[in-house]
C-alpha cells in the first residue's frame, strides 16, 4: 500500500506539461488503488470478506473518465472526480473502523474522526482547490490549498499508521487475554474466567437486587467413558455437553468448565426457573448422547444470599449438593 502510494506520487510530481498522461492518468490510478487496498486490509482486520471489484473500481472508473478528451483536459473535473473516489474509499473504510469496534475497546476510536475527517476534506476539495500548482507548476506559482493538500495527505499517513499498529496491537493483546480465559477443547470460559465473571456479577448483585443462582454440573462415570471409548471420545462427550448446555442459556448466563469434567453455570434467573434447567439439561443429556456414548450428568444448586460478596461460598454449597447428588446414585439434581 505504501509502494503503490509513494510511487503515484512519485509519478504525480513528473508533470512537466509536455506529456502528462503518466502523472496524471497513472499516478492518480496507483493512488486511488492504494485507498482500495487500503479498505480491504481494513475488511481482513475484521475479518469480513474482501471484494476484489470494489479494490479496483476506483482506478478502473478514473481510467475510463479519462479516454474522454473533454474529463482528461478539465483539471477541474478531474480534481472532482479524484476527490469524490478518494471520499468514497475513506468513508467505506471508515465504516470499516465502525466494524472493529465489536474486537477493539479502545484503539479503534481516534481511527474513526481521523478517517471521517478525511473523507470530508475530500469531499469540500472539489470547492477549493483551484489546481494550482499542477496547472501553473511550471511558472513556478504555488497555491495556498495545495499546502493544506499535501500536509493533510502527510498527516491523515502518519496518524493512520500509528493508530494501524496500536489496533494490531490490541487485538493480540485482546487475543491472548481471550486464550488465557478460554478452555481450548470445548471453547467455553474456564475457571479463572467464571472466578472473575462470576464475582463481578455477585459484587453487582449486592447494589442490584436479583436472583442469583448456582449449578454445578459433574459427567458421571467419565473415567470409565474414556477407558470405553477412548480419550478422543471422552473429549467429543466434553464438547457435546458444552453445546447441549450452550443452547440453554440466556445471554446473562456465565458457563464455564471449571475442572476435567466438571461445569459450572451462573445464572440469573429466579430458582424454580434455575431448578428445571438443570433437569432438562440432566434430562437431555441422558435421552440423546452422542454417538451412542451413553452419559449421565449429576448437579448440586446453590442460590445466593444478598449479602455475598464473592462466589467461593456459593461453589462450596453447590459442590456439597453435587457430593450428596453423586452419592444418592448420580444422574440426578440436588439442591444445597
Ligand atoms: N477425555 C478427557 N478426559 C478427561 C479430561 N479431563 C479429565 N478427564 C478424565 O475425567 C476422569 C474423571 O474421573 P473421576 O474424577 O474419577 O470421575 P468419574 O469417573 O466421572 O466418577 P464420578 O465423578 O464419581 O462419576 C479422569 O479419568 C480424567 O482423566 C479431558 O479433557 N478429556
Amino acid at each position: 500500500m505504501l509502494a503503490f502510494s509513494t510511487a503515484g506520487t512519485l509519478l504525480s510530481s513528473m508533470r512537466s506539461g509536455v506529456s502528462e498522461i503518466i502523472p496524471v492518468v497513472f499516478s492518480n490510478m496507483m493512488i486511488l488503488l492504494c485507498y482500495g487496498i487500503m479498505w480491504a486490509a481494513l475488511r481482513m482486520f475484521t475479518g469480513r470478506r474482501v471484494f476484489l471489484p470494489v479494490v479496483c473500481s476506483g482506478p478502473v472508473i478514473w481510467l475510463l473518465f479519462c479516454l474522454y478528451p473533454a474529463f482528461y483536459h478539465s483539471l477541474e473535473q478531474r480534481i472532482f472526480l479524484t476527490s469524490l473516489l478518494t471520499a468514497a474509499y475513506t468513508l467505506l473504510a471508515t465504516l470499516e473502523l465502525w466494524h472493529a469496534r465489536r474486537q477493539l475497546h479502545v484503539t479503534y476510536w481516534p481511527a474513526l474522526p481521523l478517517s471521517f475527517f478525511h473523507a470530508c476534506f475530500y469531499l469540500a476539495r472539489p470547492f477549493f482547490d483551484d489546481g494550482l500548482p499542477y496547472a501553473e507548476m511550471a511558472g513556478g506559482h504555488s497555491s495556498g490549498f495545495f499546502a493544506i493538500l499535501i500536509f493533510e495527505a502527510i498527516l491523515y499517513a502518519i496518524c493512520l499508521s500509528f493508530i494501524i499498529l496500536a489496533m494490531v496491537y490490541e487485538r493480540g493483546q485482546l487475543g491472548y487475554k481471550q486464550a488465557s480465559l478460554s478452555d481450548p477443547l470445548t471453547g467455553v470460559g474456564n475457571r479463572r474466567a467464571f472466578l472473575e465473571r462470576g464475582n463481578e456479577l455477585v459484587r453487582k448483585r449486592k447494589n442490584n437486587d436479583f436472583p442469583l443462582q448456582l449449578i454445578l454440573f459433574d459427567l458421571d462415570n467419565f473415567k470409565r467413558l474414556n477407558d470405553q471409548y477412548g480419550h478422543a471420545g471422552g473429549d467429543s462427550a466434553l464438547v457435546f455437553f458444552c453445546n447441549l448446555v450452550n443452547s440453554s442459556l440466556e445471554k446473562k448466563d456465565i458457563f464455564a468448565r471449571i475442572g476435567g469434567e466438571e461445569f459450572a453455570c451462573l445464572t440469573t434467573r429466579p430458582r424454580d426457573q434455575a431448578i428445571r434447567m438443570a433437569e432438562n439439561i440432566r434430562f437431555q443429556l441422558a435421552e440423546n448422547s452422542q454417538h451412542n456414548i451413553p452419559m449421565t450428568v449429576s448437579a448440586g444448586l446453590a442460590f445466593s444470599e444478598p449479602d455475598q460478596d464473592s462466589i467461593s461460598h456459593l461453589l462450596i454449597q453447590a459442590d456439597h449438593a453435587l457430593y450428596r447428588a453423586k452419592s444418592a446414585g448420580k444422574n440426578r439434581i440436588e439442591l444445597s
